[in-house]
């Protein structure tokens, strides 16, 4: 359909202020807008208004429109700053990029997010591609950045520092960067310390942060006000899906006060559970950890009569690393997540597996997501359930309840001796420097975050989506968690590895589940075809 036919276009089409699920009007009269300084441009064989060098976003409208072409954009600073002076970006001279054929991303780039389609599909959605641009809005010598680092651990949040650090300072000139010190609630509380690519120049080789990292504290004025105070005009934020959201919360208290500070954040966390993106960096590196806890517990338990082995992996609410661990590893014989409900009793359930699994094979290990059959463990331990400083709830030891529960049932109720490790790595699979494929991960993670801070985006989270490193509304990656579906292929991929029960057989509470998860489904394809 053809939006230029009105001959008075509702207001809201050109309103670009908060962040909504928004796309571009494809066509629109110019006459009806003589005042904006609209250029017209040609995008995908269609007609767009773009004002400032930035395209103009229509807020979602009633209108449907024809090929279903969606741009979820990230805010700009001249959304509440128009008259901000650009420069051309210094990456005209470098060296680094003397004889790349295309050093700037075209502002028409963008990163689809759906890539498996239909011939009749709409286009859906997608976002901005991260890189360089022509024009950046920051003098180096203007620019004062801070990093900081919040949440729990993940191999790799040193080589994304060092990166940000670097390329700030090799590639932009900028030499004020400071880190803040313990998370959130180091802004208003600790001191900061001045970093230089002299400084951190080996720090990827360590695990943690150098800067370190706490939950809680997050006050968005007491932050805004000391990132005022100290005179910071880029914050760059690493940390996962709260992190994220106290993200969000400094760029919309900074775009309040009109301030010229660009936001931009790092997607950071072992669990992999951060929506929209391809995957999490340090995870690669956890996953392979894992492997050596998995193949520990394998040794062990093929060495004794009816061994079995337990590991639990790191997983508070999705249970990527017990899975991938296990497709990687072919010693596990069963996995169990969060997203899974499981049950030990009777036919199908997971005492009788492993029954079957020490008659066949003498010995069995399982892989257990931290987060899998935490009511179980609830109901026989009666606890009130706890929270972290964060506001997370507190996981309760499901492997220590499994492990007692095997013992029970195998030697008191079948009489039956078993030979039963528990191996509980979590800490150590997040604590370690990371690999080598995590370390170039970050490199361009740090690397788009500054071009993306540079280039005056704000209020934004870079990251790989379908291999494409590109820019996302901060919302669009905490409004969901990112967890194992079911009714995906990769789930039914480690049963079919495994060859252990799918718990489907007299679960209610799968069906349940079942049931909820092709609502998501539904409900994402509702939205992508709106
Ligand atoms: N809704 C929110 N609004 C503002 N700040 C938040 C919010 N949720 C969490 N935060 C802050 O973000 C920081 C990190 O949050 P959290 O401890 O949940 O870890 P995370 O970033 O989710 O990382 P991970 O889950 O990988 O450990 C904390 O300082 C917390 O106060
Ligand atoms: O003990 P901490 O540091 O609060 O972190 C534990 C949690 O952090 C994570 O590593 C990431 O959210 C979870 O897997 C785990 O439950
Ligand atoms: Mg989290």
């Amino acid at each position: 359909m053809d939006l230029s036919l009105s001959r008075n276009p509702p207001p809201l089409c050109l309103s670009k202020t908060s962040y909504t699920r928004s796309r571009y009007l494809l066509s629109v009269p110019l006459s009806n807008f003589p005042n904006l300084n609209l250029k017209p441009r040609i995008f995908s064989g269609k007609l767009l208004l773009w004002r400032h060098n930035h395209p103009i976003r229509a807020q979602k409208s009633d209108h449907t429109i024809d090929d279903g072409f969606e741009l979820e954009d990230v805010p700009h600073l001249t959304n509440f700053l128009p008259d901000l002076p650009s420069y051309p970006n210094p990456l005209h001279r470098s060296q680094a990029y003397a004889i790349v054929k295309k050093t700037f991303v075209s502002p028409e780039d963008v990163v689809a997010h759906k890539i498996v389609v239909q011939k009749n599909s709409p286009r859906g959605v997608h976002f901005r591609r991260a890189g360089p641009r022509e024009r950046v809005y920051f003098n180096s010598e203007e620019v004062r950045a801070c990093i900081v680092t919040c949440g729990g651990l993940c191999p790799g949040i040193n080589t994304v520092i060092r990166e940000i650090v670097c390329g700030l300072n090799y590639m932009y000139g900028v030499d004020d960067i400071l880190g803040i010190e313990g998370g959130y609630r180091g802004f208003y509380s600790k001191n900061t310390m001045q970093l230089m690519p002299k400084t951190v120049n080996d720090i990827h080789k360590r695990g943690g942060t150098i800067l370190r990292t706490s939950r809680g504290g997050h006050d968005t004025n007491k932050i805004v006000d000391n990132i005022q105070d100290r005179g910071i005009n880029q914050v760059y934020i690493i940390g996962g899906d709260g992190t994220q959201k106290g993200a969000a919360a400094i760029y919309k208290e900074v775009e309040k006060r009109g301030l010229k500070v660009a936001v931009a954040g790092i997607p950071k966390t072992i669990d992999n559970d951060i929506a929209v993106i391809d995957k999490s960096f340090g995870f690669d590196t956890a996953v392979e950890e894992a492997q050596r806890a998995i193949n520990a517990a394998h040794v062990e338990v093929e060495s004794v009569e009816n061994g079995v082995g337990i590991v639990k992996l790191m997983g508070r609410y999705s249970g990527f690393i017990a899975m991938i661990a296990t497709l990687a590893s072919r010693d596990v014989d069963c996995c169990l997540i969060p997203e899974s409900p499981f049950y030990l009793e009777g036919q199908g359930g997971l005492f009788e597996f492993v029954e079957q699994r020490l008659k066949e094979n003498g010995h069995m290990v399982i892989v257990l997501a931290e987060g899998a059959g935490q009511e179980y463990v609830a109901q026989s331990m009666h606890v009130v359930d706890g929270k972290d400083a964060s506001g997370n709830r507190l996981l309760l030891d499901v492997g220590l309840w499994l492990t007692q529960k095997i013992k029970d049932h195998f030697m008191e109720v079948r009489k039956m001796p078993i030979n039963l490790k528990y191996i509980d790595p979590t800490y150590m699979i997040r604590a370690i420097p990371s690999n080598a494929s995590d370390n170039v991960y970050c490199t361009l993670l740090a690397q788009s975050a500054v071009h993306g801070a540079m280039a005056g985006y704000t209020g934004f989270t870079v990251g790989p989506v379908n291999s494409k490193h590109a820019y996302i509304p901060i919302a669009r990656v905490t409004e969901t968690q990112n967890i194992v579906k079911l009714t995906d292929r990769m789930w039914a991929r480690l049963l079919a590895s495994t060859n252990q029960p799918s718990f489907l057989h007299n679960s209610e509470m799968m069906k349940e589940k079942l049931d909820r998860d092709t609502l998501d489904v539904i409900n994402e394809m509702k939205i992508n075809s709106i």
